[in-house]
């Protein structure tokens, strides 16, 4: 990185020497979006006949994908998993009717995303959210015009925390693992970074299934995504 001087980066200041780029996480990283699942996956069971469940379930629960949430879910209220197709579709319908609604993004992130910009860096955004929700989420809350790439977790044949949707994101960007930093929120975006061999950032306010993020191993940790440039 050429003008890393312009960013007081003292809590990275070890990784921001020669990252050229970064891919961060969207749910619980960018924005706040647990009153959309809570949301949606209440009208879904709402739809189905089944009971809701609550949101420290869904917050433990989110980061591994829609079918991953919507089978656990099936599976905490007691629902037959041959319903899977059904709940699916009423999920995707609903999610796309309220996406953003109930969501708000976090404290510092837009100007964390224009800080790292300001110091060269290229950014992708690289979510487990199918690539529909995501488009129209970060366009809602005006923060898709920070990145050449938006990739969800249907665009590459596995998701996070498989390193695949890592190392296709820095494909994508022309960038190497080693010098792109992954930001995210959760065990699953620091495992996809290690077995890529990207440094990892995690922030210390989203969902890491219940789990303190500290106990997960990282190269920092932010209380705000803007912490970099308060030092
Ligand atoms: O599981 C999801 O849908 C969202 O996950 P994310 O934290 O990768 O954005
Ligand atoms: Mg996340």
């Amino acid at each position: 990185m050429t003008s890393s001087s312009r960013l007081p980066l003292d809590l990275l200041s070890p990784l921001a020497c020669g990252l050229d780029a970064a891919i961060i996480d969207l749910d619980g990283t960018m924005v706040d979006t647990l009153g959309d699942f809570v949301a949606v996956l209440g009208l879904t069971l709402d739809e189905l006949g089944l009971p809701r469940v609550d949101r420290a379930f869904v917050e433990r629960t989110v980061g591994k994908g829609s079918e991953h949430l919507i089978r656990q879910t099936l599976a905490e209220v007691g629902g037959d998993p041959a319903c899977y197709e059904q709940a699916w579709a009423a999920y995707q319908r609903h999610y796309l009717g309220i996406n953003g609604e109930f969501a708000a993004v976090f404290d510092g992130v837009a100007e964390g995303l224009q800080a790292l910009r300001d110091a060269g860096l290229r950014l992708a955004c690289l979510t487990n959210k199918p690539l529909a929700f995501a488009r129209p989420l970060l366009a809602a809350k005006g923060l898709d015009g920070h990145f050449e790439f938006v990739f969800g977790g249907d665009s590459f044949a596995r998701k996070k925390p498989d390193p695949l949707p890592l190392l296709e994101t820095c494909r994508a960007l022309g960038t190497l693992p080693a010098r792109t930093l992954m930001v995210g929120d959760s065990r699953n975006d620091a495992e996809a970074a290690h077995a890529a061999g990207c440094p990892v950032a995690l922030v210390t306010y989203g969902y890491n299934h219940g789990e303190p993020i500290r106990a997960v191993p990282a190269s920092a940790y932010l209380d705000r995504l803007d912490q970099w440039r308060q030092g």
